[in-house]
């Protein structure tokens, strides 16, 4: 049996992805998500997980140090690696949307958009025939209509709390995030036996 890399993401998604492993049966230690590992053997099944930062993800599975990851629909179109997309696990759902203070328009002449989504935001603009200027920031990015920084923002949405708590409003709905399990295109081709196994595996848990 050939041996497999599995990167996965750190943080929100790792909770799902990681009961979604368990019910696929892999036998991942209960105090994984407890622990400062960052890498997990699990012998019997010849698999090695390693745990990264969520834009990281198809980073490594590019280069091929992962055979194959988990990544979010919004890290796979912001980041536009060389990886397969194998299958969307539908977990970690949400959406990316453009938001801002009720009530207004944007600047006509050089409307500035916050995001920590740069090339999403100036794809989605570019699409629609709007001229934007980009403001990337690396998080809280709410905060950016509210104190006058940017006319919109282009961020993630999910129960829509965040909006309302801080007195924004969704304006347009960019696209449809899930998390997907990618794989390198070579891993993918050598171990393709191995891979499909573990897609029929998960594809069985997803609706
Ligand atoms: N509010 C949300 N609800 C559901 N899924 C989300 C939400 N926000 C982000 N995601 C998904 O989870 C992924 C990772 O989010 P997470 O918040 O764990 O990490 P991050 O913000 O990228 O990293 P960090 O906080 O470590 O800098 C995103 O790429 C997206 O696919
Ligand atoms: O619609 P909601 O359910 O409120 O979720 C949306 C929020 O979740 C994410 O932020 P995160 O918690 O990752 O914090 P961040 O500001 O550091 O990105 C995202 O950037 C939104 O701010």
């Amino acid at each position: 049996m050939t041996h497999l890399t599995i990167a996965m993401p750190k943080g929100r998604i790792f909770e799902e992805a990681y009961q979604m492993l368990i019910e696929a049966g892999f036998n991942l230690p209960e105090e994984v998500e407890m622990s400062r590992k960052l890498m997990i053997e699990i012998p019997e099944e010849k698999i090695r997980f390693i745990l990264a930062k969520p834009m990281d993800v198809p980073v490594y599975v590019e280069h091929g140090v992962a055979d194959i990851g988990i990544a979010g629909k919004d890290v796979l179109l912001e980041l536009r690696r060389n990886v397969h997309e194998l299958l969307d696990l539908k977990i970690s759902q949400c959406y990316i949307a453009s938001a801002g203070l009720p009530n207004t328009t944007m600047n006509e002449i050089a409307p500035r958009i916050a995001t920590k989504y740069p090339n999403i935001a100036m794809n989605y603009y570019k699409e629609i025939g709007e001229q934007v200027e980009i403001i990337e920031l690396n998080g809280s990015i709410e905060l950016a209509p509210m104190i006058g920084l940017a006319d919109r923002i282009v961020d993630i949405v999910s129960t829509g709390r965040t909006l309302l708590e801080n007195g924004l409003v969704e304006y347009e709905h960019i696209a449809d995030v899930s998390s997907r399990l990618i794989a390198n295109p070579v891993s993918y081709r050598m171990k393709s036996g191995r891979i499909q196994q573990l897609v029929t595996r998960l594809k069985k848990l997803v609706n």
